[in-house]
């Protein structure tokens, strides 16, 4: 989680040659030269802690330490304690002292990934961090002084879980300083066809296989895509090319069925492809239920979230329809 910068790595890693990626890297050079809050927005799988990277390497602070906490990964009772660590007793199971992220990140950079998902209590005490540069291990009797530059990223509209009064509205205008927005990889023209070769030449090199060739006819149709993964989503499926149809030369009926979803799905714009026509609300569910785990990875606290679901209504309809 936490590492001193290699000076041998390369940066050159955020991959998009698009106007629309070059504007957002641009204005994060920008900032990165200050000490400014960053708070970087965009759709899942779309590159926000590749930015965020970005920004700390391209900082002052970039031979100090890179820390990461994501929100969304940390049972709730246990985020203060991971964010400003725990005094020996503080609380059952507090076993030993622990430093926390924050302290860890001491002269460096703190990137809080998921934001959205910090349970109200750490918001404040993160407030008060970030407004004071002090904190307080759980337990603990004193407060110490740190000096953390602060990364945030999240996929969630803020603003509505401000109105929802599930996000601080006074932290979220301290995190909210410069925020940088990464389109979805759907508005990068040309960027598609770029990123597929890249992963192509890197993949194949780490399985020890011949690349896949992508024909012209492929690479029209990944660009008409809708990517609601993003790249995310793309390097994927170039992953399974090169592992599994590896030295081939790949037109689109290449492709097995459902690598790619149907082109001409109709998608929302926050990335739902609707089914056409003549399914039956059960059927729609399923194929909701669906499609929010493939956009979690699996994860089902996350689909829950997506469909706006509690997570056990989601575990009981995925019972009731069979979904493994
Ligand atoms: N422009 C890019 N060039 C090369 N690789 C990229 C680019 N954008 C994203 N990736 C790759 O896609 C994957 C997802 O990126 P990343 O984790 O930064 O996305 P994210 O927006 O933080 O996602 P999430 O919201 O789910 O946390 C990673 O493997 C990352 O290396």
């Amino acid at each position: 989680m936490t590492h001193a910068r290699d000076p041998m790595e390369s940066h050159a890693d955020l991959i998009g040659e698009s106007p629309a990626l070059q504007a957002v890297v641009r204005s994060a050079r920008l900032v990165a030269a200050t000490d400014a809050t960053v708070l970087i927005l965009g759709e899942s799988g779309t590159g926000k802690e590749l930015l965020a990277r970005l920004v700390h390497h391209e900082s002052r602070r970039h031979t100090g330490h890179w820390v990461t906490l994501n929100c969304a990964a940390i049972p709730v009772d246990l985020v203060e304690s991971e964010l400003f660590g725990h005094r020996r007793g503080a609380f059952t199971g507090a076993q030993a002292y622990k430093r926390g992220r924050v302290q860890q990140a001491h002269g460096g950079t703190l990137f809080l990934d998921e934001v959205a998902e910090l349970p109200l209590a750490a918001q404040g005490k993160l407030l008060r961090f970030m407004e004071n540069g002090e904190c307080q291990a759980l337990g603990a009797n004193h407060v110490e002084r740190v000096d953390v530059r602060i990364l945030a990223a999240t996929h969630q509209d803020l603003r509505a879980r401000v109105t929802a009064g599930t996000f601080r509205a006074d932290l979220f205008y301290r995190l909210h300083v410069i925020p940088l927005e990464l389109p979805p990889l759907r508005e990068r023209e040309g960027d598609v066809a770029l990123l597929a070769r890249r992963f192509c030449r890197e993949l194949a090199a780490r399985h020890r296989v011949d690349a896949p060739e992508f024909t012209p006819a492929l690479l029209k149709c990944l660009a008409a895509y809708s990517w609601p993964g993003n790249v995310r989503e793309l390097r994927n499926l170039v992953e399974r090319c090169v592992v599994l149809l590896h030295g081939q030369r790949l037109a689109p009926d290449d492709l097995p069925e459902g690598w790619l979803d149907p082109l001409s799905t109709p998608t929302t714009s926050n990335g739902w492809r609707l089914p056409s026509c003549g399914l039956s609300l059960e059927a729609l569910e399923v194929e909701l239920i669906r499609q929010a785990l493939v956009r979690s990875e699996g994860n089902r606290t996350r689909a829950a979230r997506l469909l706006g679901l509690t997570r056990d209504t989601l575990l009981y309809r995925m019972k009731k329809h069979a979904i493994a």
